[in-house]
């Protein structure tokens, strides 16, 4: 089981007020689209170096949240907030860069069939260019992400022919070849991942794989993952944030934000949590029963 201790920060780069500017932070972030609120005021912060899970209901905001961070907003939405990635404005930098220090990769990524995992990994490199086309140094690039997300293997097969767990690999190294220089820290401790519902689809050895690559992912970077399933979120993530109506309910250590009080109030089911030595483990019953 991983620890969440979410004072370890030690070693990163921390500000005068102690907050860790190598990471990932949102500040009074709104998502608002024709007057409807999505995102309410959000404020949370994800370290690199860690794995923070973004858990909620059903159209609490999640995604939301993480496209606007991405810098991709619904059309007609206004968006207000600051979003920091070690300690500088991303929501200040062109589309261009900013896609270059933040990557998303979306619950149903749009996967065009015919396209091979290394030709749809090479994309990833687009906001590095002016125009369409490639630079020296791509192909090294390519296969580093292709590498670094276990999809080498796949690299000739097209799209169209992968199961949902190797389409998340390709997704993840086509992200990956998205920052700069992928798969050569230090500099990738600028960069920020994240993935939206990554586990959905997966079985559970593929999911079990796909969070081994995460964790590895994040040993120099923040990631950011949105997922239902708040046993795996228990187990695997270092820190939670828990996200109700478009607005952050708690933020913190496991033990501190998964608690049976929480999940009631926010699901509106009762919940019994156990911590095993593999992991955790959470039975849910309706509240009438
Ligand atoms: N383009 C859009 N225009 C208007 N409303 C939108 C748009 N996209 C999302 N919404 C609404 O915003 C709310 C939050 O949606 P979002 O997809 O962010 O939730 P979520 O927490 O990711 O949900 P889920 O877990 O079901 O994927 C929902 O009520 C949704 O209907």
């Amino acid at each position: 089981m991983t620890g969440l201790d979410v004072t370890g920060l030690e070693g990163r780069g921390l500000d005068e007020r102690g907050l860790d500017v190598s990471g990932l932070e949102v500040r009074g972030l709104s998502v608002a689209v024709r007057g409807r609120t999505l995102v309410d005021d959000v404020s949370w912060s994800a370290p690199a170096g860690q794995i923070t899970a973004l858990v909620g209901p059903n159209g609490a905001g999640k995604s939301t949240m993480l496209r606007a961070i991405a810098g991709v907003v619904p059309e007609r939405a206004r968006r207000s907030g600051e979003v920091l990635l070690g300690g500088e404005r991303l929501d200040a930098l062109p589309g261009r860069e900013r896609a270059r220090r933040v990557a998303l990769v979306e619950q149903l990524a749009d996967a065009v069939p015919q396209l091979t995992a290394r030709e749809a990994v090479r994309l990833g490199r687009t906001p590095h260019h002016r125009m369409l086309g490639f630079a020296i140094g791509d192909d090294a690039l390519v296969e580093a992400a292709l590498a670094e997300a276990g999809a080498t293997a796949l690299a000739e097969r097209r799209l169209g022919e992968l199961s949902g767990g190797e389409l998340q690999r390709v997704h993840i190294a086509r992200a990956l070849a998205q920052q700069p220089l992928a798969g050569a820290p230090p500099a990738a401790a600028s960069s920020a991942l994240l993935l939206d519902e990554p586990t959905n689809h997966l079985d559970v050895a593929w999911q079990l794989d796909l969070l081994e690559l995460v964790r590895r992912l994040a040993a120099d970077r923040p990631v950011v993952l949105t997922v239902h399933d708040l046993a795996l979120a228990a187990t695997h993530a270092d820190r939670v944030v828990l996200v109700d109506r478009g607005r952050v309910v708690a933020e913190g250590g496991r033990d501190a934000v998964l608690t049976p009080d929480r999940i009631r109030a926010v699901y509106g089911v009762d919940a019994t949590i156990e911590a095993h030595p593999d992991g955790v483990a959470i039975r849910y019953r309706r509240m009438d029963a």
